[in-house]
């Protein structure tokens, strides 16, 4: 970089940082409720709400629960929620039929919100965990993770997903050709403005542990998803994905875990300059929530700190299980 800073006492840094008024002024990077979506989870019944132990302030929500949920986060200015389905052991199954079933917990979810907010962006997950006997995000054939079939289902839950109304489909499988498939899928459809947000470069990351407590995939899941999802060792590879991914339809790109992978968020902005986003994880917020509990960091400053650093690293916006309550503290 050149220097453009003249010796001190010419130059004293400070200065800039003197008051909140000129720290405003040179502040570099925003971080505004318009870049939040929030991650819920979704569960049957009615009128109950179920606490993660793991995730301490996060809830399952039946759907007239989260229809008022996703109605209060809208008010608060969040621009888009991403659903998760808790899906009851018994229910699982080794065809995963339940993953594109219209009338699924998650269909319903999208036309029951889409019904009360229409303007809230729906996001949704598209991989077989939930659905899956195995708990894997792909069919298992003699111990493997098959692809290509995987991919044929992959394609039927976001059609069912895109009719139900939701507005951007994650594919977060991590399964090779998944996005050209669906993309090519939802045109032939009719599904043409639907966008694709792909969880693009995710980790083989043990932060994922209190979110498959929370969609109820920890008991079934046997063994580990490194034959699917990226060793945390590697940006380069992240790099490939993401580039193939956009080359084969995707809107948006995602980074996955959030905090720890700031560098590859980066890496992805300054290479392809396109929408970026990152996930705060399950494991990152209950870190800190377990933290705040302590009394070991300070919430609220916490809070916003940690997702004004995804802004810096470069991202244009972040999943976060802090949305709401980050919404609030943006509009003190
Ligand atoms: N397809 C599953 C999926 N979608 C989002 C997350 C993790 C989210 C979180 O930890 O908050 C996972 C878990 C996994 O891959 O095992």
């Amino acid at each position: 970089m050149t220097r453009t800073t003249a010796p001190f006492p010419l130059t004293r840094l400070r200065r800039t940082r003197k008051m909140e008024a000129l720290r405003g002024l040179v502040r570099e990077n925003h971080l505004c409720v318009a870049d939040l979506i929030w991650p819920v989870f979704v569960r049957e019944g009615v009128n109950e709400a179920t606490p993660i132990p793991s995730m301490p302030g996060v809830e399952r929500l039946t759907i007239d629960r989260l229809v008022k949920a996703a109605t209060e986060a809208y008010a608060l200015g969040i621009p888009a929620i991403c659903l998760f389905p808790y899906i009851e052991p018994e229910l699982k199954t080794e065809d995963c039929a339940g993953a594109w079933d219209p009338n699924n917990l998650v269909n319903r979810a999208i036309r029951a919100i889409k019904a009360e907010v229409p303007e809230l962006a729906i996001m949704t997950d598209v991989a077989l965990d939930p659905y899956n006997i195995n708990g894997h995000d792909g069919y298992v054939v003699n111990g493997e993770i098959v692809n290509d079939m995987t991919v044929e289902a992959l394609v039927k839950m976001s059609v069912a997903q895109a009719e139900a109304g939701a507005d951007i489909i994650g594919p977060s499988d991590m399964m090779d050709g998944r996005i050209g498939m669906i993309r090519q899928a939802l045109e032939a459809e009719g599904f043409d403005k639907v966008s694709i947000m792909s969880y693009a470069a995710k980790y083989a990351s043990g932060f994922y542990g209190p979110f498959r407590d929370a969609v109820g995939a920890s008991g079934a899941l046997k063994g580990d998803k490194k034959t699917y999802q990226m060793d945390p060792a590697n940006t380069d590879e992240a790099l490939r994905l993401v580039e193939r991914d956009l080359l084969e339809g995707a809107d948006m790109v995602m980074v996955k875990p959030g905090m720890p992978y700031l560098d590859v968020c980066t890496r992805v902005q300054e290479r392809f300059h396109v929408p970026t986003f990152a996930y705060q994880v399950s494991g990152e917020y209950a870190m800190l929530a377990a933290a705040f509990q302590n009394g070991w960091l300070d919430r609220e400053k916490i809070v916003l700190e940690s997702l004004m650093c995804f802004k810096r690293a470069g991202c244009n916006g972040i999943l976060t299980y802090f949305a709401p309550e980050a919404a609030k503290l943006l509009a003190k």
